[in-house]
């Protein structure tokens, strides 16, 4: 873009052999004369018309050179946001789960969102700025060339303005970074108020919430109104100062410099664009300046998620053949408090039914959460098969895991793309569909699934809401049936269904006895009456364990008063 600024300075001096030659003037300049011996010495004609031919073709391949540059700079700016976005969702999947945890859905959709785009936007910006600088240096340079006092006059006027407008982009940058951070606090908001929408409007509490959300964006339109006068600022004066200038020019020609007329007016119209291209400068590292509060949000993210990174044991990859086995592990969710698991030993064979009861509270997802490896021990050791899971890959492990957790997992699409993940492949593979089948049946979702108007091809809407909460569980447990896991984790997987779902959904499971490893978490102890080997965690130790029988057997424990309470 620069060379589109040489052009246009070649095509503006081009003007001063051409009004000398009009205006008579019949000492041309030394500056003419020297424009002039370069035609000469090309062999090209001087004649006005010849020099109004080149003038009009330098400034049509300046508005070609524009046009390719602009394309060009659009291309980078939009591949450089698809970069980031991509960068930036690798690095949130591969992130330490508790440190992704510590942020909130609105954060990451702002920083995926928006922010990403505000920083591709500052940097066209920045890009602007660099080019209309140079340009300003190219015809600051063309000037200088015919009349060297009146750049010096301009340059000096030019750092004048410069002192105080950088006050004006502190201010600029300093609204920039609490606009950015608005804006999550507004995502955050708005995310939460949408789940959350049915329950808000049930129990008429949208009002406190709204209010947050209208007080969010009533702080964005004070930053948005407050960087637009700003701008507005800039862009008005880029006018005034620059008639101030030719002004001052004509005024020292006048009284002081007394040069010829066409050197001065090609000078001043040189100037003219360096204070143009100057003032452009500016402008664009203010608008610059307004989203470098989004560049700065970005570069931490990344540093945040580069330094969060899940560890990974690359070197073993596991099948899954003995056992996993707990030696004395304790784990903490922060470092200050005191441990939500300790001292926890236990071995989980492959092929059984291991239940985990205890008070809500004891640790029980925790410790499912150990298993799948989304957070690691601070003392003692998880062995897989033998094998440290420091130096196990997770990603191996996890592929053998299926975990219905407590939060139902349904993704807004059709009942089969809830069941295999892949639509085009259930319609498309006779295995595949009736594995997914095989998988509702398992599941005891097969019959509500066949009553609905459309099947396996139903959408069941955000979060499955056009579904029952029983059948969201059944969905889910028929996803993790449907991948034939080596390793089955049951959160409270049957807590919403009624006891004939409950009872059938069992039978299914037991099916599985021995063929799989299964975890179930669970606070009816009916569900878990099968189980080969039960723990009892309170307050974050195993308290209790044993067979059900056993466990049964044994007076005043906790397992006796949970059976007490039930009834059983
Ligand atoms: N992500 C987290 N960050 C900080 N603390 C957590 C987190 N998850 C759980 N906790 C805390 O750890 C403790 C154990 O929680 P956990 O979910 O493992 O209990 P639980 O036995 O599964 O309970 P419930 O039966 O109610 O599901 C609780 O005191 C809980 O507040």
């Amino acid at each position: 873009m620069p060379l589109s600024a040489v052009l246009e300075s070649f095509g503006i001096a081009l003007l001063l052999p051409l009004l000398q030659a009009m205006g008579g003037e019949s000492d041309q300049s030394s500056n003419a004369s020297n424009i002039l011996g370069i035609f000469e010495w090309a062999g090209i004609s001087t004649e006005p018309y010849i020099l109004l031919s080149i003038i009009g073709i330098v400034f049509a391949t300046k508005a070609c050179i524009k046009f390719a540059s602009e394309g060009l700079l659009n291309f980078y700016t939009a591949k450089l946001m698809l970069r980031l976005k991509s960068r930036c969702i690798a690095g949130y999947s591969n992130m330490d789960h508790a440190a992704f945890a510590s942020r909130n859905t609105g954060h990451y959709i702002n920083i995926i969102t928006t922010q990403i785009q505000r920083l591709a936007k500052s940097f066209g910006f920045t890009m602007h700025m660099a080019v209309h600088f140079i340009s300003s240096l190219v015809f600051l340079a063309a000037a200088a060339a015919i009349n060297w006092k009146f750049a010096l006059v301009a340059v000096l006027g030019g750092l004048a303005i410069t002192f105080p407008l950088q006050a004006l982009n502190a201010k600029v940058r300093k609204i920039s970074r609490e606009t950015a951070s608005e804006m999550s606090l507004l995502n955050k908001q708005l995310v939460q108020v949408i789940q959350t929408l049915k329950y808000l409007i049930a129990t008429n509490r949208t009002e406190r919430f709204l209010e947050l959300i209208h007080s969010s964006c009533h702080r964005l339109f004070q930053h948005q109104y407050r960087t637009g006068l700003a701008h507005a600022f800039v862009s008005s004066i880029r006018e005034p100062l620059s008639v101030l200038l030719v002004i001052l020019l004509v005024t020292l020609q006048v009284y002081f410099f007394n040069q010829g007329l066409a050197p001065a007016l090609v000078a001043l119209l040189l100037l003219h664009r360096t204070t143009q291209a100057f003032m452009m400068t500016m402008g664009e590292y203010q608008k610059s300046m307004e989203l470098s509060g989004s560049a700065e949000l970005v570069h931490q993210e990344i540093s945040l998620y580069t330094s969060n990174q899940e560890p990974r044991g690359d070197e073993i990859q596991p099948d899954f053949q003995a056992s996993i086995e707990f030696k004395d592990v304790t784990f903490a969710y922060d470092p200050h408090e005191a441990s939500t698991l300790s001292n926890i030993t236990l071995t989980i064979p492959k092929n059984h039914t291991i239940a985990l009861v205890g008070r809500s509270g004891a640790g029980k997802s925790t410790l499912a959460d150990l298993v799948s490896l989304l957070i690691r021990p601070d003392t003692g050791s998880i062995l897989i098969d033998g094998q440290d899971t420091r130096n196990i890959d997770p990603l191996t492990w996890r592929r053998q895991l299926g975990y219905v957790c407590q939060d139902t997992v349904i993704f807004d699409d059709t009942i089969a793309a809830n069941i295999c993940l892949d639509d085009h492949l259930y319609h498309h593979d006779d295995r595949c569909r009736e594995r997914v089948h095989e998988a509702a049946r398992q599941a005891f979702a097969a019959d509500f699934i066949n009553s609905l108007p459309m099947k396996y091809g139903t959408v069941v809407g955000d979060r499955g809401v056009r579904l029952s909460g029983g059948q969201r569980q059944r969905l889910f447990i028929a996803r993790e049936l449907y991948n034939s896991p080596n390793l089955l984790i049951l959160d409270e997987a049957t807590s919403a269904l009624d006891g004939e779902a409950e009872m059938a959904i069992r039978e299914s499971l037991e099916l599985l006895h021995h063929t799989v490893t299964v975890i179930v978490i669970a606070h009816r102890l009916a569900t878990i009456k099968h189980a080969d080997y039960i723990y009892v965690l309170d307050n974050g130790k195993i308290a209790e364990e044993g067979p059900y029988e056993a466990l049964c057997g044994e007076q005043e424990s906790i397992f006796r008063s949970m059976l007490e309470t039930q009834s059983l």
